[in-house]
């Protein structure tokens, strides 16, 4: 899918004009109010009221949030009810529960719980799984591991790697996180207050970065790594 154009505005100030494909997999990398999640809550048609948009796609399917669109949040704990059992928070059949809970690698009495009674992990599964309940054709995660211890971090990326085998959805995702970034996604769009700087197959841009920004924001997670392999 193509999108040729997403542009938000607030009042006479434009916060975002960027346009970029997806291929498979595509990470959307910047510095904290860079833009990032609110390019995700545009294609979700959830910017606040106040912002006006203008969004030209290419692609053979439309964007319906919980549909098409799956979604994965930050913090897996605000975005589950603390008092609701798991399997209340789904809203399809037991059966497409049990199956989704299989794939993303849970066993089926954790349904059972109440959230604060599950590990970030676990609860990041469940959150995963929820996203694929309408089995979307775009994947979108903002920031889906920060809240993560590092071991938690690799496995919870591993598993997004299987779905995508599985399921077949393409995936965007929102990082500050250039090692994440480099792990999940082909490509990859770097945006600075808005605007795009750099685009383009992720193993080039990290190998030799154009721009001083994109520079800094590699050697910030890659220090003493040899992050090229
Ligand atoms: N509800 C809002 N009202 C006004 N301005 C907003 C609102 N939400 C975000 N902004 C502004 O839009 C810009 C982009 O914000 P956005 O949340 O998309 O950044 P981000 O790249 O996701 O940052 P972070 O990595 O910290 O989450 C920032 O300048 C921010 O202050």
């Amino acid at each position: 899918m193509k999108i040729n154009k997403l542009k938000i505005d607030l009042n006479d100030k434009t916060l975002v004009d960027i346009g970029f494909e997806i291929k498979s997999s595509l990470a959307l990398v910047g510095q904290s109010g860079s833009g990032k999640s609110l390019s995700i809550k545009a294609l979700l048609n959830m910017l606040p009221n106040t912002m006006t948009k203008e969004l030209s796609i290419d692609a053979d399917f439309e964007l319906v949030a919980g549909k098409t669109l799956g979604f994965v949040p930050q913090n897996p704990f605000t975005a589950l009810s603390p008092l609701t059992k798991i399997k209340k928070q789904f809203f399809t059949s037991q059966e497409r529960v049990d199956e989704l809970f299989e794939h993303v690698g849970l066993d089926a009495s954790l349904q059972e719980r109440f959230p604060p009674e599950l590990s970030g992990g676990q609860l990041q599964r469940v959150v995963i799984a929820m996203a694929l309940e309408g089995d979307p054709k775009l994947l979108m995660l903002d920031e889906p591991t920060t809240a993560l211890d590092p071991n938690t971090r690799i496995l919870i990326l591993d598993l997004l790697k299987e779905l995508q085998k599985e399921y077949e959805f393409k995936i965007l995702f929102v990082t500050h996180d250039m090692n994440s970034a480099k792990s999940l996604c082909e490509d990859i769009c770097v945006i600075k207050d808005g605007s795009m700087v750099e685009y383009g197959k992720m193993q080039d841009i990290l190998q030799s970065p154009k721009e001083k920004y994109t520079q800094t924001l590699i050697e910030a997670n890659f220090a003493n790594r040899d992050f090229r392999k």
